[in-house]
């Protein structure tokens, strides 16, 4: 560990993003009385380009009509390359009621660009008296965001997550894909007659955490594109997961409770991280800094490890 402690990202439960078109208002009241965490109401990709404007305003309207409970609610603008982000940004800050959480910025490529949107942010919300600040995402989505993506995630104390857009970054990428996550058919090793399939996404996401991590940043995995895929999306969210990520993208309602059972820690996993503990606790009453537990290593490093799966558990109890 570096004499710089690592930070701590915000405690909230983050386990599933549901995502809605802002030009489909039926729907609202659907996402908040879903099981998600987050709320993303879409004024980018999902919206055509003539329903921009009334997205804006179904989304400013229902902000503050609709009860949304404890959930986090975040917008997403449309990116900066685009003639619309300034009035996303604008429109959103001036009216749109303080329960508010967050904006989502699409297609982040480097550090000035979060800068941008805090310098606009925080101007409107000076001129409006806001006094409860706008939190940022951010999806890494392209070459120049994964090739960015620490000073991303470093660039404004409002940053509290950031996502894999797979698209985009397939994309952008120039992969040779039209799959939105998960497994890839010709992404795979090849030994004595049988195919072996690897995870093409796995290096962008492990950058992600990292950064993140670095940072006090929440890493969270984006789309699985074929809804009518639960094994895949369990298997996608798993693995991400396992590499430290804290929650993933619902497209379509029926993903909310997938992601919610992958990332929220088993009872099994939960007592298993809390007889490491004790394990540990006994080892240093004795004067030891490891021990045997279930045949295996544990030492002060596993502490760590089990806290891990201990705080994550009592966070989402508690929310
Ligand atoms: C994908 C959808 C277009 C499917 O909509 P629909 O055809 O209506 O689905 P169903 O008939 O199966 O719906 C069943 C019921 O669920 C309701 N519903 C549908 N979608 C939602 C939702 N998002 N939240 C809550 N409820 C929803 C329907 O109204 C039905 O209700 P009922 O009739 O009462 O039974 C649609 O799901 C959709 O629009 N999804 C979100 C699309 C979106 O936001 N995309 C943007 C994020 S992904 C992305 O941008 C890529 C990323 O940036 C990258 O680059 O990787
Ligand atoms: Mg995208």
């Amino acid at each position: 560990m570096s004499f710089r402690i690592q930070p701590t990202p915000v405690s909230r439960p983050n386990r599933c993003q549901l995502f809605g078109p802002g030009s489909r208002p039926q729907i609202f009241e659907k996402m908040a009385a879903s099981e998600a965490d987050v709320i993303n109401l879409d004024l980018e990709d999902s919206v055509a380009p003539d329903d921009k404007d009334s997205a804006r305003r179904n989304v400013i309207e229902a902000i503050g009509d609709i009860d949304w409970g404890k959930k986090h609610l975040s917008v997403r603008i449309n990116g900066l390359d685009t003639p619309y982000w300034y009035r996303d940004v604008v429109e959103l800050l001036e009216n749109a009621s303080d329960r508010l959480d967050q904006i989502m910025i699409p297609k982040a490529g480097c550090g000035a660009d979060i800068y941008a949107v805090d310098a606009l942010v925080t101007a409107v919300e000076r001129a409006k008296g806001r006094t409860k600040p706008i939190g940022f995402e951010v999806i890494i989505e392209s070459a120049a965001g994964i090739a960015h993506v620490e000073e991303i995630a470093a660039a404004s104390p409002r940053m509290q997550a950031m996502s894999l857009g797979a698209a985009d970054f397939a994309a952008s990428m120039g992969m040779a894909t039209t799959g939105i996550g998960g497994t890839q058919e010709n992404y795979y090793m090849h030994r004595e007659g049988e195919r072996y399939w690897s995870d093409p996404w796995h290096w962008a996401q492990a950058a992600i955490v990292a950064a993140c991590r670095t940072h006090g940043v929440l890493p969270v995995d984006g789309p699985f594109g074929d809804f009518s895929d639960d094994e895949g999306f369990r298997a996608q969210a798993r693995r991400s997961a396992t590499l430290g990520m804290v929650g993933k993208w619902a497209i379509h309602p029926k993903q909310v409770a997938l992601a919610n059972e992958v990332f929220t820690p088993s009872d099994e996993a939960v007592a298993e991280a809390r007889e490491i503990l004790a394990a540990m606790e006994k080892a240093k009453a004795e004067g030891a800094g490891a021990t045997v537990y279930k045949g295996r290593l544990v030492d002060i490093a596993s502490i760590k490890q089990a806290e891990v799966i201990v705080q994550q558990a009592e966070m989402i109890a508690g929310r």
